[in-house]
């Protein structure tokens, strides 16, 4: 008969540290790993008395006291189905089985009915905050059964991040898929805001003239004011890191890798139908950042000569940029999970996610706190945008962007989330976008029908051919 309270597999950068963090709290914790290897180097530098090493899957799910908890903590994708199936045949009904990893919200409901069949329950769980917020607390949303979620709380908001009011950063936010797609758009945010501010950074460096050191003092700066979020801080860390007296971040190479969490929350809002241009702008961004052919086009290419605008107003307009931009990404992936709500019927409580993200994640801001009175105000608001306090700050802002985002593509810089944050308000905001003529040529060229500005209903115009080709 089992006693540990919950088993961890995967013993790499998240599964160790989470390990550690549970069994922090009083709970037992049994570890595999499926290379005993990791499992032997894990109790080797942190042994814990809490914690309870196995290099036999039998045993360790033998270990666990009913309903076992099982958490994964491993490489999304295929390796979590083929756990699965070696798992589910040593579980009983009424086990739990907790894939903690950057999974596909898609597989997590497929794997949802595949554990179903057997009884047992599967926690789709979005875990944010890297190796720090897994080891200190990390931001947990959760998918799955709320049955199952009564059984694991307990362990979970005890983990969790706290925010400010105390309220654990971690939340049930619907069945089966919901939580991994929370975590995904959480990503896909993260990707956003990361990108803008890698353009403000490129812009103050490139224009402003200003050192990494500069650069560091300027974001510590921003991080006491509207900005203040744990991605600016730990920018001013990088930009203030030295090695042998030269700035670390002059040493890294120009190109921007990714897992994909957030091409798929691009690809998952195209079929939604719901605009994140700043979010596939970060994407294309990290894309073109590997290309090979980079070196060719700088000599094929040669940008516009670039002036310098040292002076502190200039600073200032970046920094409003930024926070304009910001906003919009933040109410375009809140955008995203309303519709997604309505798609598969999740009932997501926007007001719990934006209050989860206040700690222990990556995009954790003090703007979320805003955003979480947002949704208390108007859970249906139609868009973040249009709530008072967001409204008030794009007013405020868009001048700033407009002018940035235009220095920028004047000087060769390239700014594409920052000018997507303009186009996707000129686009949003403009009395005619053009669409009048994208109509007209659909039903020239195939009879797709438009509607009219003065009458209901579908029409086809029988287009005469006035130039000859
Ligand atoms: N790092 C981060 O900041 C965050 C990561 N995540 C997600 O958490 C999950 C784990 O990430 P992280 O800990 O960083 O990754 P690591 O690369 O540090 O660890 C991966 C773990 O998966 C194991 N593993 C690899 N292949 C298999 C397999 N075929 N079968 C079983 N186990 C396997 C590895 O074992 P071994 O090394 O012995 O092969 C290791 O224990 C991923 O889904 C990731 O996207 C989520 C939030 C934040
Ligand atoms: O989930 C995370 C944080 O929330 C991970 O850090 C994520 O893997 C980062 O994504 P990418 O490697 O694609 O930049």
């Amino acid at each position: 008969m089992g006693v540990q309270n919950i088993g961890i597999i995967g013993m790499g950068v998240m599964g160790s540290n989470l390990a550690l963090n549970i069994a922090d709290h009083a709970y037992t914790v049994s570890v595999y790993n499926h290379t005993p290897r990791s499992t032997e180097n894990f109790v080797r530098d942190h042994a814990h008395a809490n914690i309870i090493p196995y290099y036999d899957l039998q045993q360790f799910i033998a270990s666990l006291e009913k309903p076992r908890k099982i958490m994964l903590m491993i490489v999304a994708g295929e390796p979590v189905d083929q756990m699965i199936a070696r798992i589910l045949p040593l579980t009983d009904a009424g086990d739990i089985i907790i894939d903690g990893g950057n999974s596909f919200f898609k597989d997590t409901q497929r794997r949802t009915q595949v554990c179903r069949e057997k009884g047992v329950f599967f926690v789709g769980m979005g875990i944010s905050g890297g190796e720090t917020g897994a080891r200190r607390g990390p931001a947990v949303m959760v998918g799955g059964e709320s049955t199952a979620y009564e059984k694991i709380r307990h362990i979970y908001e005890a983990v969790a991040a706290k925010a400010d009011d105390d309220k654990p950063c971690c939340a049930h936010v619907g069945p089966d898929g919901a939580g991994h797609f929370v975590k995904m758009v959480h990503n896909g945010i993260e990707y956003a805001d990361m990108q803008l501010i890698a353009e403000a950074y490129l812009l103050l460096k490139e224009m402003g003239g200003y050192t990494h050191a500069e650069l560091a003092d300027i974001f510590h700066d921003w991080n006491t004011g509207e900005l203040h979020s744990y991605l600016i801080g730990i920018t001013a860390d990088v930009l203030a890191e030295t090695e042998d007296g030269g700035s670390v971040l002059s040493m890294i190479a120009d190109r921007a890798e990714q897992k994909g969490t957030g091409r798929w929350t691009g690809i998952e809002a195209l079929a939604e139908g719901v605009d994140v241009s700043l979010i596939i702008a970060a994407c294309n961004a990290r894309v073109l950042s590997q290309v090979a052919g980079r070196r060719r086009a700088q000599i094929v290419f040669p940008r516009p000569e670039r002036g310098q605008v040292k002076a502190a107003d200039f600073v200032e307009a970046v920094r409003k940029s930024l926070y304009t931009a910001k906003i919009v990404a933040y109410a375009q992936g809140f955008a995203l999970y309303q519709k997604a709500s309505q798609t598969y019927g999740w009932q997501l409580d926007y007001r719990r996610i934006a209050e989860i993200f206040r700690a222990g994640c990556i995009i954790q801001a003090k703007f979320l706190d805003t955003i979480s009175t947002a949704y208390a105000e108007d859970a249906q608001v139609e868009n973040l945008l249009f709530h008072p306090f967001f409204t008030g700050k794009i007013k405020e802002g868009e001048h700033s962007l407009r002018q940035v985002a235009a220095l920028g593509l004047a000087a060769g810089i390239p700014v594409p989330a920052m000018a997507g944050a303009l186009t996707y308000l000129d686009a949003y905001a403009g009395p005619c976008v053009g669409a009048n003529l994208i109509q007209g040529l659909r039903d020239y060229f195939g009879a797709h029908t438009f509607r009219r500005t003065d009458k209901e209903g579908n029409f086809h115009h029988v287009w005469r051919e006035h130039y000859k080709r």
